[in-house]
């Protein structure tokens, strides 16, 4: 009797405990919901802020020439440096027309230039190939003494160099490979009041361990021939940021010796976060921060699913250069080396002009790629992130993603290398399931790697809202829809979206992972979704719920429940490769619950009556169909098995 007493609590105890997991779990979910709320109306106020300052201001303020922010300066006060009546004013003029040949500012430079004139010390957030060197080389233009030039990569340096020489402005370089009587000659320029360059490109490891760099520059400041500091790509001084070069943490020296020397920071990729770390490794007191909008409206976000047949999807891309692209000029982000080689080797077989470029080739032919590109010999460079930074070609009709980036920041900057003479260019990614866990396992050691590629993972997997919104509230950017113009492919084919309920789905795939987990076993993406297909072992078989979807469905569910927080990430590694497996997520346990239900939006192209309508968002017709985008086909077969 007592012992049956004893099993009826222990089972109510059970069930409470369960029934308290769903709860807090609950909680956990509206405590994220919360958050999210919070800040969007944090963003909504500001942008009601934003509105209110510049109507005061009628007419003064250009729309969308960028937000600015600073302790030292109000708005209004700043917006006295969009001005042309500074004493050097007609200088820049003259300067901006008869040496840079350029007919005028574009929005921001103005203002960053006039400040930095000015002596204010300034961190200036532009997107790429927007024009933030012209911010620093017209002021050196147009200031006594010289301007010194931090830059991350000597090929930067060179292509710069090799700019201002044809526009007949001198500068000088000082880095690794400088000859002993080039570096003497640089040195004792810096104090020749003949000024013989007005610009000084160095490495960050110059500064850090060349003291005779230092004590020259000292004695140059000492003289007040070191004008200005600028500091490119200076999110490289921050762990936080896409780009973390050691040597940046010990840039703070400059700011500290010469602190009467303006400094400004440039970067096209920058969180708050990130800028407030650089402010303080760089020891700037209390910069200005200009954002320039990143919206770089010229640009057509796409993207495609990829087939885990390989063939495919290079037949794709091959096609889309033919026809599309004819005789423009483009870039292939691929991957790895290997695939770097394989993709271009592939392409060339469909004749198609491509040549591939990665970390591991020989610096000449690596240069001898990028001079044929640069002047249309090549059509197409096939090539890993090392084709990164400082590629100024101006006439990229598109730059297509064979993988997925790491972050939205890698993607942005990649994809921004697209249509930098304001010409319209695409941007185009091939998401593929299998590239999630590549990249997954290839980041599993950086701090917020993970975090950072399942943003990327949203971007493309999102098809409900603009694509350029999601890029927004990433960068923090207060963001207005219409600011796309249908120059996404969301936009573009209607917001023709439904919420699809993929609840069974969802149980029946945590239920795969859950089964394997008992029996000790741990399961790829690859072999749950080929378990949920039914290609697992009979016996298994048996005790699952397979699917009749097709294997583009079966992966997006997979990678919603991952993103979602019902799957979750498990690694495990071996001295020679980091394998990812799936385990349940911490919101598995909330499917026990009936009244739990998980959802998808979908676009609604070819969705018939069977499909499960939890909400219909919108019902514009779309302007041209979007079979080739992302979930499109996946919506058209969930039906079926609904
Ligand atoms: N006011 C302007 N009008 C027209 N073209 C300009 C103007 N300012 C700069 N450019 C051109 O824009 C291109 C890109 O400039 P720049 O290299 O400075 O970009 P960036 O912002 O430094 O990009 P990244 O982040 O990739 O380094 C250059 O070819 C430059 O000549
Ligand atoms: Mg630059
Ligand atoms: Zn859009």
């Amino acid at each position: 009797m007592e012992r049956n007493g004893a099993n009826e609590v222990q089972a109510e105890l059970d069930s409470v405990e369960a029934e308290l997991e769903v709860v807090e779990l609950q909680i956990a979910e509206l405590l994220e919901k919360q958050a999210e709320l919070t800040s969007r109306k944090k963003r909504l106020l500001r942008k009601l802020e934003d509105a209110c300052e510049s109507a005061q201001t009628a007419g003064s303020s250009s729309a969308g020439s960028g937000s600015l922010s600073g302790p030292v300066m109000t708005k209004q006060e700043l917006l006295r440096y969009e001005n042309a009546d500074f004493p050097w004013s007609k200088e820049l003029e003259q300067n901006l027309k008869n040496t840079f040949q350029l007919s005028k500012f574009r929005p921001l430079q103005q203002k960053a230039v006039n400040l930095s004139m000015s002596g204010k010390d300034l961190f200036l957030v532009m997107p790429t190939g927007r024009g933030k060197s012209l911010c620093y080389q017209l002021p050196a233009v147009c200031s006594e003494g010289f301007t010194l030039v931090v830059t991350p990569l000597v090929s930067l340096m060179e292509d710069q160099l090799m700019y201002l020489k044809s526009i007949h402005v001198e500068a000088a370089t000082l880095n690794a490979s400088s000859t002993k009587e080039h570096a003497k000659m640089v040195l004792a320029g810096m104090t020749d009041t003949k000024a013989p360059f007005k610009l000084l490109y160095v490495t960050p490891e110059k500064i850090a361990k060349s003291k005779l760099l230092m004590s020259r520059l000292e004695k140059a400041y000492n003289a007040g021939r070191l004008s200005r500091i600028a500091v490119d790509e200076v999110h490289c001084c921050s762990q936080w940021g896409h780009d973390f070069r050691p040597d940046y943490k010990l840039l703070g020296i400059l700011k500290r010796q010469f602190p009467k020397v303006p400094l400004l920071g440039l970067t096209a990729t920058a969180t708050s976060s990130v800028l407030k770390d650089c402010q303080k490794i760089l020891c700037v007191p209390e910069p200005i921060t200009l954002t320039a909008s990143f919206n770089r409206t010229n640009l057509y976000y796409e993207v495609r699913f990829k087939n885990s047949n390989s063939e495919e999807s290079i037949g794709d891309i091959a096609s889309l250069i033919e026809e599309r692209y004819q005789g423009q000029s483009g870039i292939v982000y691929v991957f790895s080396q290997k695939d770097a080689d394989s993709v271009s080797e592939d392409l060339q077989k469909k004749g198609i002009n491509a040549y591939p470029y990665h970390a591991n080739m020989a610096p000449e032919d690596k240069s001898r790629v990028h001079r044929k590109w640069s002047t249309n010999k090549i059509q197409v460079v096939v090539a890993t992130v090392a084709f990164g930074m400082g590629i100024d070609k101006s006439d990229v009709r598109f730059v297509i993603h064979h993988t997925i980036s790491k972050s939205i920041e890698n993607y942005y900057q990649e994809s921004g290398r697209a249509g930098r003479d304001d010409q319209p260019a695409d941007c185009i990614v091939y998401f593929g399931f299998n590239d999630i866990f590549r990249i997954s396992t290839m980041v599993v050691m950086e701090n917020v790697g993970q975090k950072k590629l399942l943003t990327m993972v949203e971007y493309c997997q999102n098809v409900d809202r603009c694509r350029r919104s999601v890029m927004a509230v990433h960068f923090d950017e207060v963001w207005d829809d219409e600011g796309c113009n249908e120059m996404c492919d969301v936009c573009r084919h209607g917001n023709d979206y439904i919420t699809v309920d993929v609840t069974q789905h969802a149980k029946d795939v945590v239920q795969i992972v859950e089964l394997a987990s008992s029996l000790d076993e741990k399961l790829t993406p690859l072999k749950v979704t080929e378990a949920w297909m039914g290609k697992g072992p009979a016996k298994r078989r048996k005790m699952i719920q397979t699917t009749i979807l097709s294997r583009l469905e079966v992966e997006a569910i997979i990678t919603h429940l991952l993103l979602q927080g019902y799957l979750s990430e498990d690694f495990s590694f071996t001295p020679y490769t980091t394998y990812f497996y799936l385990k349940l997520g911490r919101k598995a346990s909330l499917l026990k619950n009936q009244s739990h239900s998980v959802t998808m939006k979908m676009r609604k192209t070819g969705l018939d009556a069977n499909v499960v309508k939890v909400s219909q968002v919108k019902t514009k017709e779309g302007k041209r169909s979007g079979d080739n985008t992302a979930n499109s086909s996946v919506t058209k077969k969930v039906k079926k098995d609904l």
